[in-house]
């Protein structure tokens, strides 16, 4: 469904993203991990066409992210690590708006903006202007306008980095029950604890290079270290860091 082919990003003579091979099969919940600075948001503005890869592709459903980003964008719901919305346009107009840009009438857009602004509880909020907004219903509202046009994919950047945890525990309940409807979701995060919970498979990104991918039970073996996903992350990078400085 995701396909990775020696996907890479150079800023100067810095490589933020060394090449990166890696598949994410339909209906997975890939988390994408990485401590700060380790090339999770370059990549995932690279799978959003957003950034030029300096080398190799990466596809979503056989269709190039580079070359063919409208078409992607059709299949793709994206959050962003911080959602920006237009401040003067209320919760509802936004989602209005996102809904008319995928081609829905004016009635089926307002028709799945209610429906969304209830499933995010920002019913009440939907008549409120987006610079009013706190965090949390920022990134909710960012996730049902990720949602709209009922994506077979979701991408997301830091989904509840700056959460309270019942905003958190909100946004990860969303995300669990789009993976119950059958959602590819790759899902960029430092936190393991959300890793832990939602993902199916993980993938170890330090410095810009992939250091470990699996489920969580063939990491720990690959890594000999038993215990939280917290501590196999920290081990793996650890030993990462240590190779690159020899
Ligand atoms: N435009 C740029 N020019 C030069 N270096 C950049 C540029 N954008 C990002 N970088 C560097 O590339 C590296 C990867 O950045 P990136 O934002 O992808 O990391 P990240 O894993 O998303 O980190 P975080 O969790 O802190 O958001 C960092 O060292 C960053 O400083």
């Amino acid at each position: 469904m995701i396909e990775f082919q020696s996907l890479s990003k150079v800023y100067g003579d810095f490589h933020a993203v060394k090449p990166l091979s890696l598949t994410v099969r339909r209906g997975e919940v890939f988390g994408f991990l990485g401590p700060n600075g380790a090339g999770k948001t370059t990549t995932i503005r690279m799978m959003m066409g957003i950034l030029v890869p300096s080398g190799g592709h990466v596809l979503i459903d056989g269709l190039d992210c580079h070359a063919e980003p409208a078409e992607v964008k059709r299949r793709v719901g994206y959050l962003p690590d911080t959602p920006i919305f237009y401040d003067y346009l209320r919760g509802r107009e936004i989602l209005q708006f996102v809904g008319e840009m995928h081609g829905f009438s004016r009635a089926e857009a307002a028709g799945r903006s209610a429906r969304l602004l209830a499933e995010f509880g920002l019913q009440e909020a939907g008549e409120d202007y987006a610079v009013n907004y706190s965090l949390g219903m920022k990134k909710r509202l960012g996730l049902a306008c990720a949602l709209i046009h009922d994506p077979a994919v979701l991408i997301l950047d830091e989904p509840i980095n700056g959460l309270d945890p019942r905003a958190s525990r909100d946004v990860q309940e969303r995300l669990l029950a789009a993976a119950t409807r059958g959602v590819t979701i790759f899902v960029s995060t430092h936190l393991l604890d959300m890793a832990e919970k939602l993902c199916d498979r993980v993938g170890i990104i330090h410095r810009g290079e992939l250091v470990a991918t699996g489920t969580l039970d063939e990491i720990r073996a690959e890594s000999s270290a038993s215990g939280s996903l917290e501590d196999v992350f920290l081990k793996i990078t650890d030993e990462a860091a240590e190779e690159t400085a020899q």
